[in-house]
């Protein structure tokens, strides 16, 4: 870390941009990790779409603006965040570093920036509660076919203080990673998916302790067929049953789902939707009273083939019509990406895998340096395009640029 000069900003002059974060945690992460993390579904299409998608837009930069006061910070959950960008959920953090999702904690609450929490993260949601403080939380779930171990942490969240919980709907069934197939992805030892621990005759918790099939797989093959909401005796997946299995749920729908989430959850916590990419849907969750939607295809790793989120977002936008906020994730590597994303109409970005590089790269310091970066060039790109206040950020500061090169405003 090079000492700051006076007025000048601290940099760790090995590591300027969050591309060369990426590149210090590939050589830091054994490959099984560094697959798990990095990889998209199939071909990973859709992963380098996401990213590509904000070098289809260009910034219309505005000068002669008196932008000696820049403030990059917005509302969300009733706090002043510093930057309009939060830490999406990614399960499993202490496999880049053994401080885990403490050390994220940990770093957002420096930074004054949200977390969320993976329904399967390597520590406990009251851990992280107590690491982040009065910096809110959200706890991503996956709605389990056993409502019981769902109800239970949901209950467990509103007793730490999460401000909501986001419902992932884009997992009904897990997509294809082909290089985590090959390398039989399991959670090392001592790991452990740590909220699923305290009540061992649970399947859930039998089944992600190890990843492994054991007797517990038989177990739950008769076990669990009641849990399926249709009514149909069906048969659960064949093979080991990890907890790859049990975050995907093909039962989840709207009606019967968002209703039971929104009573559990009531009064203390929100309900948002993550995994949004249509309008159709957008209108379908305003209508079943969401409080927010995160437009969102998992960083590539469900459907590949689906559209970048950037491209999604002004449909979903449209469709909204300000009613509820609306989020968006993916491939958001530059404070210019997050400046798109706003001008295309998202109230807030969040990043995944930037922050499990910080992670891999130092631990809580590699996660600070990894906002830090982004709160940098958000306040850069304001500045430079002439803007002092977030909600100022309008599709009048964009331009679409085509193959051909041919610009168009929006
Ligand atoms: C390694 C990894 C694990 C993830 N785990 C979860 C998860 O447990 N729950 C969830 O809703 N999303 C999960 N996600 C998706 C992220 O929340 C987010 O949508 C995505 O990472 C955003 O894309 P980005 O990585 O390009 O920023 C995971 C993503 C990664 C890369
Ligand atoms: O890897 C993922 O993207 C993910 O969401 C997940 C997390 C834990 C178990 C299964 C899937």
């Amino acid at each position: 870390m090079a000492a700051p000069a006076k007025g000048e900003q601290m940099h760790d002059l090995n590591c300027l941009t969050i591309k060369e974060l990426e590149q210090h945690a590939a050589v830091r992460m054994d490959k099984q990790t560094r697959d798990y993390y990095n990889e998209g579904a199939d071909s990973g299409s859709t992963l380098l779409e996401n990213i590509q998608a904000y070098a289809k837009y260009r910034i219309r930069p505005r000068v002669l603006r008196d932008i000696s006061r820049i403030d990059t910070s917005v509302s969300i959950f009733g706090f002043r965040s510093s930057v309009p960008l939060g830490i999406a959920p990614t399960a499993m953090q202490c496999l880049a570093h053994p401080d885990g999702e403490i050390a994220t904690a940990r770093a957002c609450k420096k930074a004054g920036m949200v977390m969320g929490l993976s329904s399967f993260a390597t520590s406990t949601l009251e851990d992280v509660a107590e690491a982040i403080g009065s910096t809110p939380h959200v706890l991503q779930l996956y709605l389990f076919e056993e409502r019981e171990h769902s109800r239970k942490l949901i209950a467990r969240a509103k007793k730490a203080g999460y401000k909501a919980v986001f419902l992932t709907v884009d997992t009904p069934m897990l997509g294809r990673r082909n290089l985590e197939i090959r390398n039989q992805f399991k959670l090392p030892k001592p790991y452990k998916i740590a909220n699923f621990t305290e009540d061992p005759s649970s399947d859930a918790a039998a089944t992600v302790m190890d990843g492994s099939s054991s007797a517990k797989s038989d177990e739950h093959k008769t076990e669990s067929a009641p849990g399926y909401h249709d009514g149909e005796n069906r048969t659960p997946p064949r093979g080991p049953i990890t907890f790859h299995t049990h975050a995907a749920n093909p039962t989840l729908c709207w009606d019967r789902d968002i209703e039971w989430l929104k009573k559990e959850c009531a009064p203390e916590m929100q309900v948002w939707v993550k995994g949004i990419a249509t309008a159709e849907d957008a209108l379908l969750a305003v209508q079943h009273g969401v409080d927010g939607i995160v437009v969102s295809n998992h960083g590539g790793r469900q459907l590949n083939g689906a559209l970048a989120t950037l491209d999604a977002l002004p449909e979903v936008v449209a469709a909204v019509r300000g009613k509820i906020p609306v989020h968006v994730d993916g491939g958001i590597r530059h404070g210019t990406d997050v400046f798109k994303a706003l001008a295309l109409g998202a109230d807030f970005c969040w990043i995944g895998r930037p922050v499990l590089w910080g992670l891999a790269y130092k631990g809580q310091e590699g996660v600070e340096l990894c906002l830090r970066l982004f709160s940098d060039e958000i306040k850069l790109c304001m500045g430079l395009a002439g803007t002092t206040k977030v909600e100022d950020i309008t599709k009048d500061y964009l331009v679409k640029v085509d193959r051909s090169g041919f610009v168009s405003r929006l």
